[in-house]
């Protein structure tokens, strides 16, 4: 089923939880919604749901305008971080619940959960849990699932296992997905493509390699996690930054600018101080500082990580610094 919002906007008094929002998502599509707390990922998921209603715009299914079309009869399946499962029901009837001829035992086959039918929800662990009311959200059979944070309160080693799973359910269904996370590396684990919310606006849609490799803005590169960025001017095809100049392909006059971590080499140029070298397995994330310029990110093979204190000098790689557009 595809999905298009066009211009929705959701107003709560003076404030704006959504502000003209446009978004397509086309048949069998898996997109995820990422951002900030409060930035309205909630509320988008709620306006396609039907459970909130716009205060302007229109949400269309299969082209079909559902703006007035109550929630029951949208043909969605939703799995909602408020429509938690019932403790002491079991499996089945917690999955039959509002779906009274669901197949239990083919659902709980496909979410990788056989034969815990008859259990109590209260005696299963939180990943299956979550496992049974994904089977739940699938019960109708929806050809879109919308799901607000899937793997919200799993451990981290839970999650990356679940996060796997889902992505080749969805695959296997063929069935349309948003999916909303606040957890980058889930959302890249997850989608086919990513939206990033900022303020009840969309700040950028893409792949997940486009996002990761070309924020669109400041604001999608620091919540990205990148720190090396930086307000510069370039003269001439040269960037002068705080860290010291980089050959950047960009017209003249003022661009924010991102430089990866790994794109600041440790082979001469300015010079730093190790500030802080924090070890992440298969690399050293390393912080310098450099007088009179914001910290400077730099990641290092394990092996040629300098110690703090050390004194290094830095280039930038300008095929690793990237121009942002806001
Ligand atoms: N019913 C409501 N009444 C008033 N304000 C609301 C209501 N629902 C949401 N908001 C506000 O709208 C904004 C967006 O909320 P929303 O829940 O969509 O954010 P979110 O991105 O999902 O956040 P989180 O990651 O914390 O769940 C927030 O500022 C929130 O306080």
């Amino acid at each position: 089923m595809s999905l298009s919002v066009t211009g929705v906007s959701v107003r709560f008094g003076p404030h704006s939880a959504l502000s003209d929002v446009y978004l397509d998502v086309a048949d069998a599509e898996v997109v995820a919604v990422l951002g900030p707390s409060g930035s309205g990922k909630s509320t988008l998921l709620r306006v396609i749901a039907g459970l909130q209603e716009p205060s302007s715009g229109r949400v269309f299914l299969d082209d079909v305008d559902v703006t007035r079309v109550p929630p029951h009869r949208r043909g969605l399946g939703l799995m909602f971080q408020d429509g938690a499962l019932f403790p002491h029901r079991d499996v089945a009837g917690n999955i039959r619940f509002g779906n009274g001829s669901a197949d239990v035992a083919a659902l709980l086959e496909l979410v990788g959960l056989p034969s815990v039918g008859a259990r109590r929800v209260d005696t299963l662990s939180g990943g299956e849990q979550q496992r049974v009311a994904l089977a739940r959200a699938l019960a109708p059979s929806p050809r879109l699932l919308m799901l607000d944070e899937p793997l919200g309160q799993l451990d981290r080693a839970l999650r990356e296992r679940l996060v796997v799973d889902l992505r080749r359910l969805f695959v296997r269904l063929g069935t349309t997905v948003l999916a909303v996370t606040h957890d980058q590396r889930e959302a890249f684990a997850l989608a086919d493509r990513l939206v990033v919310m900022e303020s009840g606006r969309i700040a950028q849609v893409g792949t997940p390699r486009e996002v990761w490799e070309r924020p669109a803005s400041e604001f999608v590169a620091s919540f990205l996690g990148f720190t090396n960025v930086a307000r510069v001017k370039v003269v001439g095809g040269q960037a002068s930054t705080p860290w010291g100049t980089v050959a950047l392909d960009a017209t003249d006059g003022e661009h924010a600018i991102l430089v990866r971590p790994s794109g600041v080499l440790l082979d001469g140029g300015t010079e730093a101080t190790v500030d802080l070298a924090t070890f992440a397995g298969d690399r050293v994330e390393v912080l310098l500082t450099i007088p009179g310029a914001p910290p400077l990110e730099v990641h290092c093979p394990p092996a040629v990580a300098p110690e703090p204190g050390e004194t290094v000098s830095v280039r930038l790689d300008p095929a690793q610094t990237v121009v942002l557009a806001g």
